[in-house]
């Protein structure tokens, strides 16, 4: 908006980042060689739009710095395409939002403003009211810099800046980003937008310095927050929890237009999304995972539910988030094998589809496996998780933006869960789902073997990566027909037929339908420690 600060606060940031700075208003005066003002008061402002679009369009194609485009060009549809463009090719498009007070009072003292002619506080808001929508819609990153100096302003925007976000759209989604980088969770208000009056933030105990800080924010924003704590881990991912959360919603008169923020590991996340698609049908919610393993894989791509005595996630919905915040900062109290634990979904991502994971995890194994929380923020390994957690969530949304129903491509992302599922079911969930993924890398891979898919090397490759990364690859278990009961209730499975995803290639990941029984039970003998 006028009185933002663009200009002064894209000036400073771009000495931050040693980049050219360039202000459309000047380079629009350059065109028309006249102010802005008289322009408009000899053309009339259609003529003065039409010109800021094509100084506009020129310069998101060839300016290679920070530019600082006029409060209306995002209005122009010409712009909001290229606009579209510019992120599509990985280019940040940055809504700052100053508060309206400090934005109006900026704006009147600058002067020359022919949009603010009359009572320029009214003409203001008016302004704001029909444009705040399409800049929420067009950023790609917000930037709040209420209160802040210019050079405050310019340091938080350099950072948000270095956030990396995975947009997720497709079929029956309606499209919504997954934002990662240090201090990510102040953008909650932001996601949630203005509607909720109430938020139910659910969380664990385990995770207390992260929701309190949640809370704090929420409630600086406005929202009445109930702060809602689940039993941690599979425990929480019950039918009993989720009924004592809508009573709760009920007592405290949620409506539909409030929301749910889950924040915490994959087992929460995975129930506060079952609890949002399920109040009333369904209600907003953002999730701000704080595992590795949430934030790479289970906070994104809509998969709720919540477990029951015959298995794992066998009820729930696909129901997808408002916004994923994955904010490192909540891996500084991420205990190392939990970490480690997480690295198996990494892992299985590289195996379906992003070879370059593996490549990092290969060429990264021994820091990995020291993962230390409490000096992770600033080393050397932040910038690797930060690309890992990237790549991984990356090839999630591919197959969730193309199958958000998994009626085939999303099953590929189950590469390992079979038999992982089997595992955390028969250990009682003393397992943690991404060392039981890993065994059921291992399964799938011999599996793929057996069957003549794969070659030795294959196999002594999966095993040899997950073991440098410090996760299992085998587990005993005396009755091989317990593991067929729970693989026959895999949601993969379809009547009598058991269905698997296998690797034929790494990158490559194809369905092994009805494999023959002596094979399938060939692998599990070939996992057992
Ligand atoms: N919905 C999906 O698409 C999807 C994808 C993968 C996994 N999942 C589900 O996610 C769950 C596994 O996720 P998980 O590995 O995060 O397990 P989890 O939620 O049980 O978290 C593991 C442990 O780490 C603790 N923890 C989490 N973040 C912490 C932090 N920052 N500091 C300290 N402790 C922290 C938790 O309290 C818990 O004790 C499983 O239930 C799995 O089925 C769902
Ligand atoms: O998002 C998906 O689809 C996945 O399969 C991701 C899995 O990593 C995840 O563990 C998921 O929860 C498994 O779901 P399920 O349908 O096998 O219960």
């Amino acid at each position: 908006m006028m009185g933002a600060g663009k200009t002064r606060i894209g000036k400073e940031a771009s000495h931050l980042l040693g980049l050219p700075f360039a202000d459309a208003d000047l380079c629009i005066e350059q065109a028309i060689g006249m102010p802005i003002p008289q322009y408009f008061a000899e053309h009339g402002e259609p003529a003065f739009r039409e010109v800021e679009r094509d100084v506009v369009i020129e310069h998101l194609q060839r300016f290679p710095g920070i530019f600082a485009l006029g409060g209306g060009a995002p209005m122009t549809p010409a712009i909001q395409d290229a606009l579209e463009q510019y992120k599509l090719q990985g280019g940040k498009v940055i809504y700052l939002m100053a508060h309206p007070q400090e934005a109006m009072e900026r704006a009147r003292k600058g002067g020359g403003r022919p949009m603010l002619d009359g009572d320029a506080d009214a003409r203001w808001r008016m302004l704001f009211e029909q444009r705040n929508p399409t800049y929420t819609r067009m950023a790609n990153v917000t930037v709040r810099t209420h209160s802040m100096t210019p050079a405050k302003a310019a340091e938080r925007m350099v950072d948000v800046m270095n956030e990396r976000i995975v947009h997720v759209t497709g079929d029956g989604i309606e499209d919504y980003d997954v934002q990662i980088g240090e201090g990510v969770l102040a953008q909650l208000p932001h996601v949630l937008g203005p509607k909720p009056v109430r938020v139910a933030l659910i969380h664990t105990t385990s995770v207390r310095r992260h929701s309190d800080q949640a809370r704090t924010l929420l409630r600086q924003a406005g929202y009445e927050v109930s702060d809602i704590t689940i039993p941690d881990a599979e425990a929480g991912k019950t039918i009993e929890v989720a009924n004592g959360i809508w009573q709760r919603l009920g007592e405290e008169g949620f409506t539909r237009s409030d929301a749910v923020v889950g924040l915490g590991g994959g087992a929460c996340t995975d129930l506060a999304g079952f609890v949002a698609a399920t109040w009333m049908r369904g209600v907003r919610y953002v999730n701000c995972p704080t595992s590795l393993l949430a934030m790479v894989d289970a906070s994104t791509g809509g998969k709720t539910g919540i477990n029951t005595p015959q298995g794992k996630n066998l009820v729930g919905s696909f129901y997808t988030p408002a916004g994923v915040l994955a904010d490192l900062r909540a891996l500084v109290t991420l205990p190392n094998d939990i970490f480690i634990e997480g690295l198996g979904e990494v892992a299985k991502s590289g195996f379906i589809g992003d070879p370059e994971i593996l490549t990092i995890l290969q060429d990264h194994a021994d820091q990995l496996r020291a993962f230390d929380g409490s000096t992770f923020l600033g080393s050397d390994l932040e910038p690797v998780v930060a690309e890992l957690i990237e790549r991984t969530v990356r090839v999630k949304a591919h197959h969730v933006s193309n199958d958000l129903r998994e009626a085939g491509l999303r099953e590929f992302l189950n590469y390992g869960h079979t038999f992982g599922h089997a595992i955390e079911q028969l250990e009682h969930f003393r397992w943690r789902h991404g060392n039981a993924v890993a065994v059921g890398m291992v399964y799938a891979a011999e599996l793929a073997r057996l069957t003549g898919h794969v070659d030795d090397a294959f196999v002594d490759q999966t095993r040899s990566l997950l073991d440098s990364l410090g996760l299992p690859t085998s587990w005993h278990h005396d009755r091989f027909d317990d593991v067929l009961t729970l693989m026959h209730r895999d949601k993969k499975a379809r009547g009598n037929t058991l269905r698997f995803v296998i690797v034929d290639k790494i990158g490559h990941v194809i369905h092994l339908e009805d494999p023959p029984a002596q094979a399938v039970e060939q692998a599990f003998r070939l996992v057992q420690a």
